[in-house]
């Protein structure tokens, strides 16, 4: 067990007068470590710090912060067991899943070097003579990073680095049930040589440092991922404190499967899509519209290779789905299957299972003859859940898929390059995946989604500049 109780505020390690208790889900008998649980004032604190620090890291040289942020990639990546271990540990998925989101992490720091040095702006004619007028783009100022658990290095790496590397100063709030990643990635951003106040780690309540953050004046912006609940908390208060806001919340993300799929690639984009990472996913693939032809055949499919999945210890070898990450989140899951079969559904798993340690494990389950009219179909599980819709036709599948409050992704299986336009057209989501599972996306282009998933401009790829930049008007007269 570690003692990782402090947060970085101004460049110093802080104790906390509190700890929180980070346990590992594939084991509660393994405590991880005790973690700080800051409060308020550390916020305030961070805040006074990153006042101070602002104008140097905004006037800063890009290759300066270029160069920070390709010494952090570079650490993550010499560090990356380790840190696999760590996330593998505390939040559940298994090794290989981990050892991915560690390097995706370090990917997205490499990014940003690079996006550092390519910041444009415009050059206008004015429509006044002897006028210039030149677009530019600013930092925010003082952002409030706030994170969920489900990827405990990516998100905080694709919210950090492009905020530093546009020269913003961070307060970075990670979810209290994952604190160990979050530490780690504290302490390499500290030691590759982050100047004292430009990166701050408040760990503690969300209620408690989230509502520090949206009233604190000098926090220009907060960047949150987690559940709509908190996302619309947070919406009201920003507007009330006129911060800049960007919220990735959930999902009930759809893949249609045609008739003409290749019914190898449906199941394998449905199998990965539905039930990896245990199905925490904001992308996760958690309805299945699948037209009669070719439903019978899927299903048997799918149903069997789900049956085979490997479920245990995410440290295990050979393991394929870790525990669902907490208690909470496994009453939740299963409460949706009784809920599902309450409302006619034939369910295929979805039972807690038992294995050598004491552990939230559970068995992917199907939601069959499920329809989108549904509560287990309509509100986001966060677990290895997905209804199954059986549908006539084309236009049947797209009404379906696009008739949800959320609009993150969806995807469709088809052979049929016009099915496959259409689709892509008239999605009503931010990301569609044609033959390829709903969730694991690129770190270098846009993430996002529409409804209730997203709110502000997108994150990830250079599209994140329109967060954690202001854009500035100049007018010049030469005379
Ligand atoms: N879009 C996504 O990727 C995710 C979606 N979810 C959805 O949310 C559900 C619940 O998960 P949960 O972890 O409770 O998600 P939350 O939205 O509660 O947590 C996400 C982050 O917000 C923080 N937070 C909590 N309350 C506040 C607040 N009032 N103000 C500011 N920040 C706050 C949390 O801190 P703390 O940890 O201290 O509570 C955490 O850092 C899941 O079942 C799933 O449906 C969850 C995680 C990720
Ligand atoms: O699917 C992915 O790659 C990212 C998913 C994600 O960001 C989330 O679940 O919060």
């Amino acid at each position: 067990m570690g003692e990782m109780n402090n947060n970085l505020i101004g460049g110093v390690w802080r104790e906390a007068d509190d700890v929180s208790e980070n346990t590992n889900p594939s084991d509660v008998t393994d405590l991880i470590g005790l973690y700080a649980r800051g409060g308020a004032q550390d916020v305030t604190d961070a805040a006074e710090a990153a006042e101070v620090a602002m104008p140097a890291w905004a006037g800063a040289t890009p290759q300066l912060r270029a160069d920070l942020l390709d010494r952090v990639a570079a650490e993550i990546t010499r560090r990356e067991d380790e840190i696999a271990t760590m996330l593998a540990c505390e939040e559940g998925k298994v090794l290989l899943e981990a050892l991915g989101e560690v390097r995706r992490a370090a990917h997205v720091f490499r990014f940003f070097a690079g996006e550092a040095l390519r910041l444009t702006g415009d050059a206008l004619a004015s429509v006044r003579p002897g006028v210039d007028v030149e677009v530019t783009r600013e930092p925010l100022g003082i952002v409030g990073i706030i994170t969920p658990w489900n990827f405990p290095i990516a998100i905080p790496a694709w919210k950090i680095a492009p905020a530093l590397a546009y020269g913003n100063c961070v307060i970075f709030k990670p979810a209290e049930q994952t604190p160990g990643s979050a530490h780690i990635l504290t302490q390499i951003i500290h030691e590759a040589g982050c100047p004292a106040g430009v990166f701050n780690l408040v760990m503690g309540r969300g209620s408690v440092v989230g509502e520090a953050m949206t009233t604190d004046p000098r926090i220009s912006g907060i960047s949150f991922t987690g559940s709509v609940q908190v996302g619309r908390q947070l919406a009201g208060a920003c507007a009330a404190n006129m911060k800049k806001l960007q919220l990735e919340m959930g999902g009930k993300n759809p893949v249609i499967v045609m008739d003409d799929a290749d019914l190898e690639t449906a199941v394998s984009v449905c199998l990965n899509g539905a039930f990896y990472q245990t199905g925490q996913r904001c992308t996760a693939s958690s309805r299945l519209i699948v037209q009669s032809g070719i439903h019978d055949a899927f299903i048997a499919e799918l149903s069997r290779q789900m049956q085979a999945l490997k479920v245990g210890h995410a440290l295990a070898e050979g393991m394929q789905i870790g525990p669902v990450a907490a208690r909470s989140q496994l009453e939740s899951n299963l409460y949706y299957v009784a809920l599902a079969a309450e409302e006619g559904c034939d369910v295929l798993g979805g039972e807690q299972l038992t294995r050598d340690t004491e552990g939230y494990f559970q068995a992917p389950a199907l939601f069959l003859g499920a329809s989108n009219a549904m509560r287990s179909a309509r509100e986001e599980i966060f677990g290895p859940c997905a209804s199954v819709i059986r549908v006539d036709d084309f236009e049947e599948a797209v009404a379906l898929a696009n008739d949800t409050q959320f609009g993150l992704s969806s995807g469709i299986c088809t052979t049929n390059l016009r099915y496959a336009r259409e689709f892509k057209r008239r999605s009503a989501a931010g990301m569609v995946m044609l033959n390829l599972p709903t969730a694991g996306v690129d770190y270098h282009v846009p993430f996002g989604g529409r409804k209730a998933s997203s709110f502000g401009s997108r994150e990830q790829g250079s599209y994140a500049a329109e967060f954690y930049t202001s854009v500035k008007t100049a007018y010049t007269y030469a005379g």
